[in-house]
């Protein structure tokens, strides 16, 4: 056992903490036993230092009882792959416009890469983490899609939508105790052995509802959704689904894909969906144990 020196106790301090741990009780009653769906963006990954504190928030997560399920990208990571064999890659409205092949270094990174490194550093924490693919066991279907600009359709290549979803696999995972990490490529439903490059922000959404999570918590590079990017004091900390529909066709870019998830995961039932700064430390537990969170909710009302 180890002496605690009492003259050491700085009361005000211990309370402090105390205070932070008391505040996260009404959350941890509210999402005990409840599935949340975490999307890990590939700019939230940039050092070890946050993939460890990302890790390190998950595994916190199981051990007071909630069912998180990871979803992750890797956008810059694939970038970089990409020009590492000379392979061209450009983005068209918010996605990687995928050639037969691209489509094959996109699934390396993804799911040959990051998905066995985040799995081993969630492990670090116990024998929590278990890698799977949107290709594994029927989890996901995709269907080839484009994207409108200015009235124009652009050919996205092997880009998809996730169409359809097995929650089974995942359900069983849950079931063993484990945490499923979750890479975004889909079967080609309509071209069998081919795969598709699905945006991560859309295949999480489409997870989160066919789960019935509790919540739908996106990691990003930004405090959270500006009003009127770029100016800085026009940060969101909550809207309703109605005024995010209002503002949908004003956003630009990489906000697209990320909002329209967070909106179709509520119409579809999930009861929030928030948007988070991926660049702070443990800002998933931020976002979930106080009061006030961390970045950007949306909820139905
Ligand atoms: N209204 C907005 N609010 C916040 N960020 C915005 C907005 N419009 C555009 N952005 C840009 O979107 C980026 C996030 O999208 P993206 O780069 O695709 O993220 P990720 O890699 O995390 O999926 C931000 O870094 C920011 O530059
Ligand atoms: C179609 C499409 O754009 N797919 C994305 C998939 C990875 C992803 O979404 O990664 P982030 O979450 O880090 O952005 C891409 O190729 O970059």
């Amino acid at each position: 056992m180890t002496d605690i020196d009492l003259q050491d106790t700085d009361p005000d301090e211990a309370s402090a903490r105390a205070l932070t741990l008391i505040e996260s009780l009404p959350w941890l009653r509210r999402f005990r036993d409840q599935i949340i769906v975490i999307k890990y963006g590939g700019n939230a990954m940039v050092s070890d230092e946050l993939q460890d504190a990302f890790a390190a928030d998950i595994a916190y997560l199981r051990y007071v009882g909630v069912q998180p399920v990871v979803v992750h990208g890797g956008g810059p990571q694939i970038s970089s792959m990409l020009d590492r064999l000379a392979i061209p890659s450009e983005f068209k409205g918010g996605y990687r416009v995928t050639s037969t092949e691209a489509i094959s270094v996109v699934r390396m990174v993804l799911t040959g890469q990051i998905n066995p490194q985040l799995v081993a550093k969630i492990n670090a924490h116990g024998p929590l983490a278990t890698g799977l693919s949107g290709e594994d066991a029927g989890l996901f279907g995709g269907r080839r899609r484009g994207v409108v600009i200015d009235g124009v359709e652009h050919d996205l290549g092997r880009v998809g939508d996730v169409v359809q979803v097995d929650p089974q696999p995942i359900h069983d995972h849950l079931a063993a105790g484990r945490i499923p990490v979750v890479s975004s490529i889909a079967p080609d439903l309509d071209n069998p052995g081919h795969s598709l490059n699905v945006n991560a922000d859309t295949a999480a959404a489409a997870l989160a509802i066919a789960l019935g999570a509790a919540k739908l918590v996106i990691l990003t590079d930004v405090a959270g959704l500006y009003a009127d990017w770029p100016r800085r004091d026009s940060l969101v900390s909550h809207l309703t689904a109605s005024e995010l529909r209002a503002m949908l066709p004003r956003l630009e870019s990489g906000m697209i894909p990320k909002m329209r998830a967070c909106l179709d995961a509520v119409d579809a039932g999930v009861e929030t969906a928030a948007i988070i700064d991926g660049r702070v430390p443990h800002s998933v537990l931020v976002e979930l144990f106080t009061e006030k969170g961390i970045g950007t909710e949306v909820a139905a009302q």
